[in-house]
């Protein structure tokens, strides 16, 4: 329902009351320390308190409400901080309060006695619009609602998704959905795991999740006692914002890589050295080797300590048994070592010094840093050995030596080494910092020895975990949470949650991505998108010459708008993309070097995990798929990171689907929507964009030759016409009908035919004699599911 004019100017008299009340408490807080009486003390203490709240308020610019709800006898604004006025009247709740629950959780299955609810459309502190829904006249309704109005995306979700993006995450408040708020405020006590597609808000969900609980839980759960993880420098620099925003500044943000006494200094590591690092077994190997490292020095029977009076005898009968009693000193190594020391004093009768004892202490228990215990052992065949066990071969003995640098202080180290410095400073140190809250991102690719980094940071195993099993790479990658619930679960109860609308990815990006998820995470549903983008993808086929010229006309084209970019580009081909950028004096930020500029960046297809973008450009599918293991699933997190633009340049397929994947895919995909002109792709698409699709065509048109023309050709594509929901349907919900001459999709539909068949035909060629081929296409025709009068349809024209 659309806002009259008396109607907003009724709200924005409450706007101005609240303002003036806001701005009245920050004068008294700003002058509350002249009010204070006693002494020195109390004025500052008075003082602490009035910052802190002063801190929690939000700025003069900020609008004081996001939305307000009316039930049978009341009326609530709320907003992101709570507002009162000089009689302590509450004008606006805050969001977090549990009275504000009904605005979040209002729906039309389910109104929770709320009557009205009004989105509020504001330029700072002006009331702009307002969104209504009025839930009687929603429920009389409910038959001619539209998907959109039944999921409760409303036009205030769609005109916050469209915003330009501006290199920081922004908070959620305004248009936090029902499912995401039964997140948000879900128990503190227990160990939430959290699955979604990508940009179905799991990282806004969790962070929001941080502040309704610092909230909801004052007294016992402060600001210093949540950790929140993520999985390189680049995310944590994204994110780090969005608490603050909320008014909670001193959550602590760490990213995986610098979790522990030393950071990684990005050591490349071959995938399978990383995943034996990773394994939960290394935990053993280090306990054995620090172990290892007490001992009576080889080769006699005692040594003297000290000189004339100060002089003493350790024999190794006297030492060894107290050794293993103080290896077993429940405070770790450090602590075993100061009991020894003290034994050791005791024993010489209290005549060294305590340098002399030192020395003595030294040559049997070393004090050691867990770089410098990493180092010798890594730096040893000897120790490895002698450290491994049943549980390890040679091979990984191998795998695992490496020659020490010269100089402790250049020693590099590797993202897997992070986690085994942090389970040795542990054994070392015997403690770790622990947190009464932890919210890990991206938590699908972790180790089991990064798992046990977090577990052992837990006080009770309550946690946030979120990621997207669909995106799960590198070493660890897997296709189930099961291992990651069972390495950091504690006493609490477990409750695995998903996520199922698509906020960031417009419908014709996730069409043409989607198509991967049947090579990439066969189990994984895919999310529902709740908008169309501006545009479709624009394929644009290049040769190995022009290749990063057009990647960077491409990122110019769209930075010139003003649209934060992102290159997404494969590591083989990194190089020659910045030697291009070089050259032709484009500025651009390095996402490897944790920079994200406005403008252009450049990224890998793992470093843009979590990331978002107005525009992306992503080079080099086949690359990026032949590059790593997960090469479908980084593909796939390659191409869901745009808010509205993507582009494939591409020398190789746009899209590398293999013959197998091309065979299951139709059967995996969600079904269709009947009936719906709007709904025709793969992917029901929840509610039309706000913003009306502009100049991409107008843009091809001019910038581009066409495909005949030339090989560098960009085309638009619509990947869901070569499914569409027209007639003929085969028996599996497939369409047979050829891509004619005008769909959008021919050219991707091409490109994925031409490439399958092609492939089919070589293996059918290879491996069965042609008075064969007859039997082998019926019979694929039988795998297909298509029956014959189909093929007389599909063959017929
Ligand atoms: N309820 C919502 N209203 C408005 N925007 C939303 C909402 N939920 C999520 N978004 C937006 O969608 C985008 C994606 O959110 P987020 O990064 O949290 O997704 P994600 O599930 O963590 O994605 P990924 O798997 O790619 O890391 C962000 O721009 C976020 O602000």
């Amino acid at each position: 329902m659309t806002a009259t004019a008396d109607e907003i100017k009724l709200e924005q008299d409450y706007f101005d009351r609240a303002w003036e009340a806001r701005e009245d408490t920050r004068r008294t807080l700003s002058s509350a320390h002249e009010a204070a009486a006693g002494g020195r003390a109390a004025a500052s203490a008075v003082n602490k308190g009035a910052k802190e709240r002063l801190a929690k308020l939000a700025d003069p610019d900020e609008p004081v409400a996001i939305g307000r709800f009316d039930q049978e006898d009341e009326t609530w604004y709320v907003g992101r901080h709570a507002i009162s006025d000089d009689e302590s009247n509450l004008l606006v709740i805050n969001w977090q309060a549990p009275a504000a629950a009904p605005y979040f959780q209002a729906s039309v299955d389910d109104p929770c006695g709320v009557l009205r609810r009004r989105k509020f459309e504001t330029d700072r502190n002006r009331v702009v619009s307002f969104e209504e829904a009025i839930f009687a006249e929603l429920a009389a309704a409910v038959g001619g609602l539209t998907e959109a109005q039944r999921e409760g995306i409303d036009d205030s979700v769609l005109r916050d998704l469209q915003q330009d993006r501006t290199g920081e995450m922004r908070d959620i408040v305004q248009t936090i959905h029902e499912a995401q708020y039964e997140l948000i405020r879900s128990e503190l006590g227990q160990l939430l795991v959290i699955q979604g597609g990508p940009g179905t808000g799991k990282t806004a969900v969790a962070l929001h999740r941080v502040s309704w609980l610092l909230f909801n839980h004052l007294g016992t759960l402060s600001p210093e006692d949540v950790l929140v993880v993520g999985p390189n420098p680049t995310f944590t620099r994204y994110i780090r914002n969005v608490l603050p925003g909320l008014g909670d500044a001193d959550v602590q943000h760490q990213d995986v890589r610098s979790l522990g006494p030393q950071s990684s200094t990005g050591r490349a590591e071959d995938v399978d050295v990383a995943r034996l690092k990773g394994a939960a077994r290394m935990a053993g190997l280090l306990a054995v080797a620090l172990r290892q490292r007490v001992r009576f020095p080889a080769g006699s029977e005692s040594f003297d300590v000290g000189s004339g009076r100060q002089r003493a005898t350790i024999t190794r009968s006297q030492v060894e048994p107290q050794l293993r009693r103080f290896l077993q000193s429940p405070g770790g190594y450090n602590s075993g070592r100061t009991a020894f020391r003290g034994w050791l004093n005791a024993q010489t009768g209290d005549q060294l010094s305590p340098s002399q004892l030192d020395a003595a202490a030294e040559r049997i228990w070393p004090s050691l840093t867990a770089q410098q215990f990493l180092r010798d052992l890594f730096g040893s065949r000897e120790r490895l050995v002698g450290a491994a066990g049943d549980e390890f071969t040679a091979g990984d003995v191998n795998r695992l030596l490496r020659s020490a640098a010269q100089r402790a202080a250049d020693e590099q180290w590797s993202d897997a080494d992070v986690a085994l410095l942090d389970e040795a400073d542990h054994l070392i140190s015997g403690t770790s910092r622990r947190f009464r809250h932890i919210v890990v991102d991206e938590a699908q690719d972790l180790s089991p020895m990064q798992l046990r980094s977090l577990r052992r940071r837990s006080v009770s195993g309550s946690m946030t975990v979120v990621g997207d099993i669909a995106q799960s790479t590198g070493p660890w990658a897997r296709d189930s949470w099961d291992e990651v619930i069972g390495a950091l679960r504690q006493d609490l109860p477990v409750a695995k949650r998903d996520l199922h609308l698509g906020y960031r990815v417009p419908q014709q990006v996730f069409e043409l991505a989607a198509r991967l998820l049947p090579l990439a995470a066969p189990g994984v549903v895919a999310p529902r998108v709740v908008r169309r983008g501006p545009a479709d993808p624009r394929l644009v086929a290049a040769d190995e010459d022009n290749r990063h010229e057009l990647v960077i006309k491409e990122a110019q084209e769209f930075a010139s708008r003003g649209l934060f970019v992102g290159i997404v580009c494969p590591l083989s081909l990194r190089d020659d993309l910045v030697t291009e950028l070089t050259d032709r004096d484009v500025v651009w930020s390095d996402a490897a070097k944790g920079n994200l500029s406005k403008s252009i960046n450049v990224v890998s297809p793992e470093e843009a995990k979590g990331l978002e973008f107005d525009a992306v450009i992503v080079v080099e599918p086949e690359e990026i798929v032949a590059e790593s293991p997960s090469g479908f699933r980084l593909l796939y997190v390659a191409l869901t990171r745009t808010t509205r633009y993507l582009s494939v340049v591409h020398v190789g397929a746009a899209l590398p689907l293999t013959a197998a994947a091309a065979a299951v895919a139709p059967s995996l995909a969600p079904p269709l929507t009947e009936g719906s002109g709007d709904q025709d792709g793969l992917f029901e698409v929840v509610a039309e964009a706000v913003e009306p699709s502009e100049g991409a065509e107008t843009l091809l048109a001019t910038r581009f030759k066409t495909p005949t023309e030339d090989t560098a050709t960009t085309e638009s594509t619509n990947a869901s016409s070569g499914t569409a929901s027209a007639s003929p349907r085969g028996t599996n919900g497939l369409s047979l009908r050829e891509p004619g001459a005008g769909d959008p999709g021919d050219a991707l539909a091409r490109v994925v035919s031409e490439s399958v068949a092609a492939s089919l035909a070589q293996s059918v060629r290879q491996s069965v004699a042609p008075p064969l081929w007859p039997y082998v296409i019926d019979r694929l025709r039988r795998e297909l599911g298509v029956s014959d009068a189909e093929v007389f349809d599909l063959f017929g024209d």
